[in-house]
C-alpha cells in the first residue's frame, strides 16, 4: 500500500458537519484556478488547535461507539452470522500473527549464518527445520487468505440484506415534509446510496478487524525483530537507518497527497458553460426534433467550434482537471532528499563491511533482514493511521444509519382510532375547516389564509378557483400530507391531529393532480391502489376498467404485466447489428445514453392514458369493493387534465354514480360538467374561499364565480 493513500474500497467522504463554507472567506478557504474552474478548499487545521482535527477524529469514534455496539448485537442476532464472525476473528488473528513467524525463522537462518561463519559447519536438521516453517508460512498465508474470503462473502451478504431492509423501512416511513426537508435529504443521501453498492455493517466489521489485526502485527513483528536484533553488533543502527527511512518516505509523499474533504467547484466562463449548453443540445433526444426541423445542425457546429477555439484546452470538466492538478509532479526537497536516504542503509554496510571485512556475511543478512522487516513494518504503521482516520468516519456512518430510523415525522400520529363506526363510513365523512392558514415548509407566503368551510358527510363539493389558489392544498391538508400553520381542521367533528393516521388514510382515497407512476408492473401500480386486496387479479382488472384503462392495457403486448418504467436494465455487450429484440425485448441502449446524459423513453402511454392508469388505482381503493370499502372520501385533484372531452364525460358520470354516498371533493379549473352537480362549490382566490354555495346559488350572487361562468359559457356559443 502506498503511504498516504486509501485502500481500494476505503472511501474517504466527507461527513456532514455543523456550519457553513463559505467561499469568500479567504481566512479559511483556499482559492486555487485550475483552467476554467475555480477551486475553494476548506483549510485544513483551520481552528487555532494543534491536532484538533486529530481531536475531532476521535471525539466521533468515541460518538460512535454505542451504534457500532448496537450494530454488532443486530448482526449477531442474523441467522449464522455469530459463527461466522467468530469464524471470521480467529482467520484474522491467525493470519495477523503469520508474518511475526515468518520474521522468526528468518531470524533462526541469521543465527545458522552466525554460527557458519563463526564455527565453519551448518546444522543440516535445524536449516531443514527453518527452511519449511518459512515454507510452511507462505502456505498458510495462502490458505488463510482463502478461509477469509470464502468467510466474508456469505457474511457479507447476509449483513447486506439485513440493512438494505433496515434502511428501506426507514426510508418508506417518512411523511412528506419530513422527507422534503433538505438536512432529512442529505442525512438520508449516503446511507441510502451506500447501503446498495456495498455494506456499510460490514464494512466497518473489516476495518475495525483490520485496525486490531495491525495492531496484533504490528507488536508481535517487534517483538521477535528486537529478539533478533539484540545479539547483532551493527543491527540497532542498521534497523534505525531503515526505519527512519522509511518514516521520511511516508512523511515526504503524504504532504501534497493531503486534500480537503470539504470544497466546492465552479466555473464563470461563459464559453465553457455554453460549451455544455451545445453538447447537451445534441446529445439529447429531447431537442432532435427542434434541432432538425431548426436546420440547425450546420449552426451549432459552428457555435461549438467558435466556443471550442475561445476556450482552449482548458476545456475540461472539473474531475479531469482536479485529478491532472493533483498528480503533478512537483520536485521538492524532501522527494529529492527522498532517493538518497534509500540508500542509507547500504550505504552503512558497505563502510562497516570494509571496517570489519570478517562480518561481511552476518551483516548482509542482518541489513536484509531489517530492510524488509522496516519495510513491512512502516507499511504496517502507515495502514494503521490510514486506518484510524477511516475508522472515525466509519464510525459517525454506522451513528447516522441508525440515526435515519429515529427521524421524527413532522406529522404526529393521533391516538384515537378512526372512524368509531365502520358502517357509518358509506354516508361519507365530514370535513369542517376552522380559520385554517397554512405555508408551506420553508416557503414565505400563504398558500392558504383564513380558511373555513364545511363539507357535510355525503356531499359532493368542487373547489375552483385560477392557477395558484391553493385547491390541492387543501386536499393535501384534509389528507394530512401537511399540518395547518395555523387554524384547526376537523373530521367527523374531531381534530384530525388527534386521530389515528394510519385510520384517517385508509379512509380515503386520493387522486393527486401531479400522481406518479411506480416503476413497476401496470397490474402492481393499480394493485397498490389497495394493498388490502392487492393480491386479488379480478379486482385490479375491474378498478382498470372503471378507470377507463382496461381496453387499451389488453392491447399492450405484455397487458397487465407491462412495465412503465422498467427498473432493471439488460445487459449487452458488442451485440450484431441486427439484433433490435431480446429477452423479448427492445434492445434499449439506455446505458450508452445514459453516458451522455440522455434520458430514455421507457413507455410509449400517451398523457391521457397515463390518467387512465392514476384514475384505476384510485378505483382500486375505493370503489373496486364497495360492500367491505373503508373508504368514506374521495379527494380527486384536477383527474380530468388529460382526458379527451368522451372521456372526461364518462369518467365523471362513473364516479358520480359509484361514488354512492360518501363524500367527495374535487379540485378543478374547469367549470361545468361537475359544478353543476355539485353540493357545495368553493370558488378560491389568491389563497382565499372568496365564493361558497351551490351553482345556483353562485349565478345569483353574480361575483367571480358567475363571470367565470359565463365567460366559458359564451366560448360555446
Ligand atoms: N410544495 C410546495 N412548496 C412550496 N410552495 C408550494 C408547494 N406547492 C404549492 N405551493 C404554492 O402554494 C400555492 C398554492 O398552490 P396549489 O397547488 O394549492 O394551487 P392550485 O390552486 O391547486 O393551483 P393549480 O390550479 O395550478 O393546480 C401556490 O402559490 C404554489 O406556488
Amino acid at each position: 500500500m502506498k503511504p498516504g493513500k486509501l485502500r481500494l474500497g476505503q472511501r474517504r467522504k466527507p461527513l456532514a458537519r455543523p456550519g457553513v463554507f463559505d467561499p469568500t472567506d479567504t481566512r479559511n478557504v483556499k482559492h486555487t484556478r485550475m483552467g476554467v474552474w475555480d477551486l475553494y478548499e476548506e483549510r485544513p487545521y483551520n481552528i487555532p488547535i494543534p491536532y484538533s482535527s486529530r481531536l475531532e477524529t476521535f471525539a466521533q469514534l468515541f460518538e460512535g461507539i454505542p451504534f457500532v455496539w448496537r450494530m454488532l448485537k443486530d448482526i449477531c442476532s442474523i441467522r449464522r452470522c455469530l459463527g461466522l464472525i467468530c469464524l471470521y476473528l480467529l482467520v484474522e488473528v491467525a493470519r495477523s500473527l503469520v508474518p511475526a513467524v515468518s520474521l522468526w525463522y528468518s531470524g533462526q537462518l541469521l543465527l545458522l549464518v552466525e554460527i557458519a561463519v563463526e564455527k565453519r559447519t551448518v546444522d543440516k536438521d535445524v536449516l531443514l527445520r527453518v527452511a519449511a516453517g518459512r515454507m510452511a508460512c507462505t502456505i498458510a498465508e495462502r490458505v488463510f487468505h482463502y478461509a477469509r474470503s470464502r468467510i466474508t462473502t456469505p457474511l457479507n451478504l447476509s449483513i447486506k440484506r439485513y440493512y438494505s431492509t433496515h434502511i428501506f423501512h426507514a426510508m418508506a416511513r417518512l411523511d412528506l415534509p419530513t422527507f422534503e426537508d433538505p438536512a432529512v435529504q442529505r442525512q438520508l443521501e449516503s446511507s441510502w446510496t451506500t447501503s446498495w453498492k456495498s455494506s456499510l455493517a460490514w464494512e466497518t466489521i473489516e476495518i475495525t478487524t483490520n485496525m486490531f489485526m495491525t495492531f496484533i502485527r504490528l507488536l508481535s513483528q517487534l517483538s521477535v525483530l528486537v529478539g533478533i536484533l539484540r545479539d547483532q553488533p551493527d543491527g540497532p543502527l542498521l534497523a534505525i537507518l531503515s526505519f527512519s527511512q522509511s518514516l521520511f518516505q511516508w512523511f515526504s509523499m503524504r504532504g501534497p497527497s493531503l486534500q480537503s474533504l470539504v470544497w466546492a467547484a465552479t466555473t464563470k466562463n461563459e464559453d465553457y458553460i455554453r460549451m455544455q449548453g451545445y453538447k447537451h443540445v445534441v446529445d439529447n433526444p429531447i431537442h432532435r426534433k427542434e434541432v432538425v426541423a431548426g436546420n440547425l445542425s450546420e449552426h451549432l457546429s459552428r457555435l461549438y467550434k467558435d466556443a471550442s477555439a475561445r476556450v482552449g484546452d482548458d476545456a475540461m470538466d472539473f474531475p479531469e482537471i482536479r485529478r491532472s492538478f493533483f498528480v503533478r509532479d512537483r520536485l521538492t526537497l524532501t522527494s529529492i532528499l527522498r532517493e538518497p536516504l534509500r540508500e542509507l542503509p547500504q550505504i552503512v554496510f558497505t563502510l562497516r563491511a570494509i571496517q570489519y571485512p570478517a562480518s561481511i556475511p552476518i551483516s548482509l543478512a542482518s541489513l536484509t533482514l531489517i530492510t524488509q522487516t522496516a519495510n513491512s513494518f512502516s507499511g504496517t504503521l502507515f495502514q494503521l493511521f490510514g486506518e484510524s482516520f477511516s475508522l472515525s468516519e466509519q464510525f459517525a456512518s454506522v451513528r447516522k444509519l441508525y440515526e435515519i430510523s429515529t427521524i421524527p415525522n413532522r406529522v404526529v400520529d393521533g391516538t384515537i382510532p378512526f372512524p368509531e363506526n365502520q358502517q357509518a363510513l358509506k354516508h361519507g365523512i365530514l370535513i369542517e375547516f376552522r380559520n385554517v392558514s397554512f405555508k408551506y415548509p420553508g416557503a414565505d407566503k400563504y398558500a392558504l389564509r383564513n380558511v373555513s368551510f364545511t363539507i357535510r358527510a355525503g356531499q359532493l363539493c368542487v373547489i375552483v378557483g385560477v392557477n395558484g389558489s391553493g385547491k390541492s392544498t387543501i386536499l393535501k391538508l384534509i389528507s394530512r400530507l401537511y399540518d395547518p400553520t395555523e387554524g384547526t381542521i376537523f373530521i367527523d367533528g374531531q381534530d384530525i391531529k388527534t386521530l389515528k393516521l394510519s385510520d384517517l388514510r385508509r379512509t380515503m382515497a386520493i387522486l393527486f393532480q401531479d400522481y406518479t407512476h411506480f416503476p413497476l408492473s401496470i397490474k402492481d401500480n393499480i394493485a397498490l391502489g389497495n394493498p388490502d386486496v392487492s393480491y386479488d387479479d379480478d379486482k385490479v382488472r375491474e378498478a382498470a376498467r372503471l378507470g377507463g384503462a382496461e381496453e387499451f392495457i389488453d392491447k399492450l403486448p405484455d397487458g397487465f404485466h407491462t412495465y412503465l418504467d422498467r427498473p432493471v436494465k439488460d445487459y449487452y455487450s458488442a451485440l450484431p447489428e441486427g439484433t433490435v429484440t431480446l429477452f423479448g425485448r427492445q434492445v434499449d441502449y439506455s446505458m450508452v445514453r445514459g453516458v451522455g446524459g440522455m434520458r430514455t423513453t421507457e413507455t410509449s402511454l400517451s398523457g391521457g392514458q397515463m390518467q387512465r392508469l392514476a384514475v384505476a388505482r384510485t378505483f382500486m381503493r375505493s370503489l373496486v369493493s364497495e360492500a367491505e370499502s373503508p373508504v368514506g372520501l374521495l379527494l380527486f385533484d384536477e383527474p380530468s387534465a388529460s382526458l379527451d372531452p368522451t372521456a372526461e364525460h364518462d369518467l365523471f358520470q362513473r364516479l358520480r354514480t359509484l361514488r354512492g354516498s360518501k363524500t367527495m371533493v374535487f379540485s378543478s379549473h374547469r367549470f361545468g360538467n361537475l359544478t353543476r352537480h355539485a353540493d357545495l362549490i368553493l370558488y378560491m382566490d389568491d389563497t382565499e374561499v372568496q365564493e361558497a354555495g351551490t351553482h345556483d346559488e353562485l349565478i345569483a350572487q353574480n361575483g367571480e364565480y358567475a363571470r367565470i361562468w359565463s365567460l366559458q359559457a359564451q366560448a360555446f356559443l
